[in-house]
């Protein structure tokens, strides 16, 4: 029986890449009956007839977001403005811990770099390239880094996400020609409603590798809320280092005496404001408790 992947889901109908070609198919009736939805991205397998095909198997989902509904998200591209909107890192940092939470991989991609010079926008990333996270720096206006962009797509399933008006439909244009995308922001409000009801599709990349048609939102940063407040320092990558290493076991290291992390501040080879931005979430996470999940 063929498998393959899910690139669109309309109306009952799941449209399968498989080996052969696109399969468009229904689910079968067990999948309702244990509310159970396929996703676009999910590795399916389906059964060819004569009057309708059907999607009889749900392979197991590595992750999936929610918006947009996407299932087994290699990467995510983290796109924020160097400027216009002004970057708030502090937001950046929650879209890093949910792809970190996730197992995707990530990208920060800088775009509008034709505002501002190279060397301001370079340093305000550096902590972020010390850490160890993959930056591209793009314009789709002048149509710097796009190439670059392409390369990390490569053979991955990727979702573009990140604030409004930063450039995330204008990059997706760029990528395929299909995508065709509503950009500025006069029609965008009235667009807004549509977006909504719009169905998500992975649109396969000429070098190879699917990107989601739809970005994701910044609501992407209350999924950052789920985490156990225990496990958060271990999602900040450059704290890896330094944990099991301070005085107490079980150190938050917010006010602990002998924290390695804070020590590791202190001495620059952690960056402050993403300390600081640790903490912030760490107390954040505490007061919301459990009851959030
Ligand atoms: N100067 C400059 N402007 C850009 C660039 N990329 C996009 N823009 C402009 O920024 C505005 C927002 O671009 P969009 O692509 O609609 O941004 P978006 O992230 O999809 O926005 P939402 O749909 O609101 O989430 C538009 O006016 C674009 O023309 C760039 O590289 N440089
Ligand atoms: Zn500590």
């Amino acid at each position: 029986m063929p498998q393959g992947l899910i690139i669109k889901g309309i109306g009952g109908f799941y449209y399968v890449k498989t080996e052969e070609g696109i399969v468009e198919c229904r689910a079968r009736g067990k999948f309702r009956n244990e509310n159970i939805t396929p996703l676009v991205g999910d590795m399916v397998t389906v059964s060819i007839h004569n009057n309708s095909n059907s999607l009889d198997k749900i392979h197991e989902r590595k992750n999936q977001l929610i918006r947009p509904p996407v299932a087994n998200v290699d990467q995510l591209i983290i796109v924020f403005a160097a400027v216009k909107p002004e970057p708030n890192l502090e937001l950046l940092d929650k879209f890093l811990i949910v792809a970190e939470l996730n197992n995707m991989d990530i990208a920060i991609c800088i775009n509008k770099i034709d505002l501002i010079e190279a060397p301001l926008i370079e340093g305000m990333f550096a902590p972020y390239k010390e850490a160890g996270f993959n930056i591209i720096y793009t314009s789709t206006k002048k149509d710097i880094g796009i190439e670059d962009l392409k390369l990390y797509l490569k053979d991955k399933v990727s979702v573009f996400s990140g604030p409004s008006g930063v450039g995330k439909s204008s990059l997706l244009n760029k990528l395929h020609p299909s995508f065709n995308m509503e950009t500025g922001e006069i029609s965008k409000k009235i667009e807004r409603g549509k977006q909504t009801t719009r169905h998500t599709q992975l649109l396969e990349l000429h070098e190879g590798g699917y990107v989601a048609d739809t970005p994701g939102f910044s609501s992407l940063e209350y999924e950052a809320m789920k985490v156990d407040y225990e496990e958060l320092d271990y999602l900040f990558p450059e704290f890896r280092d330094f944990l099991g290493q301070c005085k107490f076991t079980g150190c938050s290291h917010t006010k602990e005496p002998g924290c390695a992390v804070k020590n590791a501040v202190e001495e620059k080879q952690v960056n402050k404001r993403r300390y600081e931005s640790y903490v912030r979430m760490y107390d954040d996470i505490k007061k919301l408790g459990r009851n959030y999940r």
